[in-house]
């Protein structure tokens, strides 16, 4: 017998004024997997992904978020079960890294509570996990772009939550760490976490998702990675050429007149 989904979509709709970004919208997270959704500027992926983060209530359909409906959850329980990290996270600059790190603990915290042995334990092992133990004393506000993305990321671990999602982590990043992201997110899925991921980087988004949903001019398509992500689906969702060579794609504007 197939697991349940660890989150489930049923009928998701997103409707601006002038424009639809998706209607009837299903999808399943899986534990041990890794979902990718892609799509161009615009096309609706962090409205989706907060919705589907329990922060904006669709306006048709439903979440449900292990087995419970998510509008249904306090905001304390659904962060304790759902960890999400947005494209742009504020932090108060002069917050050490283990600070901002142990913030990831909140929701599991009794109310008014200080934090727990259990608590400092997950995020030393957060931090060391990101290989961050030697900046735990340091500013958040004194590290470089991609340190502070690492920092985020092991804030979102020290959570233990049971789905994460994440609004484009790699941006900023150069290679070598967003392929170390990448590596982090994937020992996740292996550990039985459901990963949901923006991404605008197609090839990263091919060579890591295991499922894919590719959202484009109000129509989603969601599926197994190979099929959604296909040089066909992609270039018209794109309004480009793409062509798959050695496995790589390659993208050209479409020709003119
Ligand atoms: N509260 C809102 N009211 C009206 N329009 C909104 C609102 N929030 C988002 N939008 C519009 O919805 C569309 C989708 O935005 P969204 O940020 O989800 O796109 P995206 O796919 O994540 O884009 P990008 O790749 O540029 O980050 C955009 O046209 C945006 O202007």
């Amino acid at each position: 017998m197939t697991e349940a989904p660890a989150l489930a979509a049923r009928g998701l709709t997103c409707r601006l004024a002038e424009r639809v970004l998706y209607e009837a919208l299903d999808l399943d997270l899986r534990r041990g997997r890794i979902c990718v959704v892609a799509g161009p500027n615009g096309a609706g992926k962090s409205t989706l992904l907060r919705t589907l983060a329990g922060l904006d209530r669709p306006q048709a359909g439903h979440v449900e978020l292990l087995g419970d409906r998510l509008a249904a959850l306090s905001p304390a329980a659904r962060a304790r079960r759902l960890a999400y990290l947005p494209q742009h996270c504020p932090v108060e600059p002069d917050l050490h890294v283990r600070e901002v790190v142990l913030l990831g603990r909140l929701p599991n915290l009794p109310r008014f509570g200080p934090p727990r042995a259990a608590d400092a334990d997950a995020a030393e092992a957060a931090l060391a996990r990101l290989g961050l133990a030697a900046f735990a004393e340091r500013p958040i506000g004194r590290l470089s772009g991609g340190e502070r993305q690492r920092v985020m990321l092991a804030r979102m671990l020290a959570a233990e939550a049971a789905v994460v999602i994440l609004d484009e982590p790699a941006a900023g990043l150069d290679i070598g760490h967003a392929l170390g992201l990448y590596r982090h997110l994937r020992a996740l899925a292996r550990e039985g976490v459901a990963v949901l991921v923006a991404e605008h980087d197609l090839d990263l988004a091919r060579r890591h998702a295991d499922d894919a949903v590719l959202l484009a001019a109000g129509r989603a398509r969601v599926g197994a990675c190979p099929d959604v992500f296909s040089p066909q689906h992609l270039g018209a969702a794109f309004g480009v050429v793409a062509h798959e060579r050695d496995g790589r794609l390659f993208f050209e504007a479409l020709p003119v007149g």
